[in-house]
């Protein structure tokens, strides 16, 4: 029962989408739905609208035209507490992980609690901060600050502050971008273990192939303003299409 519904529900669902800044028409007819409890990676060469997307999915940017369904809701017809709320169901990682230096590992994930959750105890907060540290695998950083972590320690305790909130749907910016590859497998693996355990629905905006491929159940090609091929990745990459061709080959260079 669960099962069919992770497969057919959809939680984004966008349908002939356009975005230009005046003559630079960025977005031009864009369709993408992201099932319950599926990762959908997004690729597509820099420039070609990546972050405009999830702009206007988080109700950053407004389309010109075409619909934006998030959990349900037209991004671009909500109100302000309406998008507040929203927000609160997405969990976005940041490319750079934006900790707050000054702050231990603990204070980091406790500050988007007592933020944004009235009426949790102490007990509660701890308990909170010390399961989603454990799930990512750094329980013993806790009382440390950002400063002293490795960068894919970083990486770990950015998705666990984002983790924290129980949001639905993560949106992970570049992952991987910056770390060393046995990291980024790391990373990868944490993105999987991510959707098992918290059953989140995720995009994943990447230029790294070895992370579509082992992250996205689809990859979803951004070109020329749409989502020109959808798959998995050997359907994606499969294909006569030279501009893909061309994207594979030189990120495993043969
Ligand atoms: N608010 C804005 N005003 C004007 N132009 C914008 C705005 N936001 C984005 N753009 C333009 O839209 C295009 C797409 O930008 P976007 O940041 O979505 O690219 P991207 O695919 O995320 O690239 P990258 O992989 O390098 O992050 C770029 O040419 C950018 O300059």
């Amino acid at each position: 029962m669960e099962e069919t519904a992770k497969n057919t529900e959809p939680v984004i669902s966008i349908r002939d989408l356009y975005k230009s800044f005046g003559d630079l028409h960025v977005l031009q007819g864009v369709n993408l739905e992201v099932l319950k409890g599926e990762n959908v990676v997004v690729l597509g060469r820099s420039g070609t609208g990546k972050s405009v997307l999830i702009k206007i999915i988080v109700g950053l940017l407004t389309q010109d035209k075409g619909e934006c369904n998030v959990l349900g809701k037209e991004v671009s017809s909500l109100n302000e507490k309406e998008l507040r709320d929203l927000r609160l169901k997405i969990g976005f990682s940041f490319q750079n992980s934006a900790l707050y230096d000054s702050m231990t590992v603990r204070e980091n994930l406790e500050f988007p609690l007592v933020r944004n959750v009235a009426g949790l105890s102490k007990a509660d907060v701890k308990e909170k901060v010390e399961s989603v540290l454990d799930a990512v695998g750094l329980l013993k950083t806790i009382n440390q600050a950002p400063s002293e972590l490795s960068g894919g320690q970083r990486k770990r305790i950015g998705i666990a502050r984002t983790l924290i909130l129980e949001p639905e749907i993560m949106l992970y910016d570049e992952p991987t971008a910056g770390l060393d590859p046995i990291t980024c497998i790391e990373i990868n693996e944490l993105i999987n273990e991510v959707q098992e355990k918290y059953h989140t629905s995720a995009i994943i905006i990447t230029h790294d192939l070895t992370c579509a491929r082992q992250t996205g159940d689809r990859i979803a090609m951004l070109l020329d303003g749409h989502f020109t091929k959808q798959g998995t990745f050997e359907e994606v990459f499969e294909t006569q299409d030279d501009r893909i061709k061309s994207f594979y080959d030189y990120n495993f260079i043969k």
